[in-house]
Order: C-alpha cells, then structure tokens, then sequence
C-alpha cells in the first residue's frame, strides 16, 4: 500500500514546511487541481507544482478536477508532475486525452466521482495505469467517506483480475485510521488522505499509524 497525503489539507501559509513533515513516510505528494468549474472550488495551479518541484523528490500525483484538461497536461508535464490524473466525466476524448498524458512520459490516471459507474472505463482500462475512486464528492476535503464505494472498489479489483490487467487502484476521500483497513481490503493500492494527515497532531505519526492499521 502507498499513501499519498493531499496537501489541500495543508496550511497553504506554509506549504513546503507542511511537505517536510511528511516527506519521509509518505510515497506520494498529492495535488488537487480544481478550477471552479468541474468542481465548486478552486485551489492551486501548476505554478504552485512547479514552485514545490525544487524542494522534493516525492513523486507528484496531479488530481485534475478541471474541464479541458487537455489544455493544461503540458503545463503539469514541465511543472514536474509524476502522474496525471484526469476525471472520466470532463473528457469528451477520453482515449485521446490519455494517450496525450502518456506521450509525456508521465503516468495517466483516469478518476470516477462516487455516481458514475465502472463500465464507462470499461474500454479504457488497458491504457491507463491507474484509476482513482473517489470516495466523496469532488471540491473539499474534510467530507465523509461514502460506504458504498466500498463495493466498488471491490468490483474494479474484481474486473482488474478479470481482464488480467495491473493498472493500481488510488481512492480519495473521506478515508481516516478507522476506515483504511477496509478500503485496503478492498483492493486499493495507493490511499490519498488529506484531513486525517494534515489536520492530525503530527501528520508524519499518522501516515506510520496508517500502515499498522493495515499490517504493512
Ligand atoms: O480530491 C480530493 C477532494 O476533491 C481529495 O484529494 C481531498 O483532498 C481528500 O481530502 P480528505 O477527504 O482526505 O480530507
Ligand atoms: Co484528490
């Protein structure tokens, strides 16, 4: 299991201290790119990934929650982002917008809000190598974690096995000490957790806390 904290919970005030803290234990940075658009917020951009590039090794996980994003991947690609993920509902092209993330040499990720079901990956599962379940809906941190994404984790591992594909399974949202052991059962691979790290006493104690609770 790889944990990948989401600085959106971050004291922006303090970004790159917030970053140190948790640059040992974690596997991942998670970026949350909203553009007031797709989702009802707004936070940071590729400036911000580029500014963070110069600090830290950790590999970037850019969390695209904007329409068009093929007007942006470019931008994340030079800002330094290791993997880029973009959500099935704001691709009209999704196949295109893939192959587009894959010909930077980047990692691609295609993520699904809690209502749209695994079928609509049905046909693009062998191109990506990562899908992310969103287990609140997009916009904030701090919400509470759906129960029924449960199920569907459960269900793309399932059809991961199925189709003997090896694309990891990332889930977002609402997930805390309490509930990580489930969702890793489940079949997720890479755990994001925003509020539960950064909003915790010492974020860097929570990430090890999170890897008893599972038994890794
Ligand atoms: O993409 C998002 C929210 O849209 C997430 O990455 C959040 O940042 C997760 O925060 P918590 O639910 O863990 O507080
Ligand atoms: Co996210």
């Amino acid at each position: 299991m790889k944990i990948a904290p989401s600085i959106l919970s971050a004291d922006f005030a303090n970004l790159l201290q917030d970053v140190k803290e948790i640059e040992e234990d974690a596997d991942l940075l998670h970026i949350d790119v909203m553009d007031g658009h797709f989702v009802p917020n707004i936070t940071i951009g590729s400036v911000v990934v580029k500014a963070l590039r110069q600090y830290t090794s950790l590999p970037f996980d850019v969390h695209l929650m904007i329409e068009n994003p093929d007007l942006y991947i470019e931008d994340f690609v030079k800002a330094g982002a290791d993997i880029i993920t973009v959500h099935q509902e704001a691709c009209v092209h999704l196949h295109r917008t893939i192959q587009r993330i894959k010909g930077h040499e980047v990692k691609a990720g295609v993520a699904l809000n809690p209502a749209t079901p695994l079928e609509t990956l049905k046909y693009i599962l062998e191109y990506v190598d990562l899908v992310l379940v969103m287990t609140v809906n997009p916009g904030f941190g701090g919400q509470k974690f759906i129960d029924s994404m449960l199920k569907k984790i459960k269900e793309l591992d399932e059809m991961r096995k199925e189709m003997n594909l090896s694309f990891e399974i990332e889930v977002d949202g609402g997930i805390n000490i309490k509930n990580i052991k489930q969702v890793v059962e489940a079949g997720a691979d890479i755990i994001v957790a925003g509020s539960a790290i950064f909003e915790s006493p010492d974020p860097s104690s929570t990430i090890k806390e999170f890897r008893e609770a599972v038994g890794t």
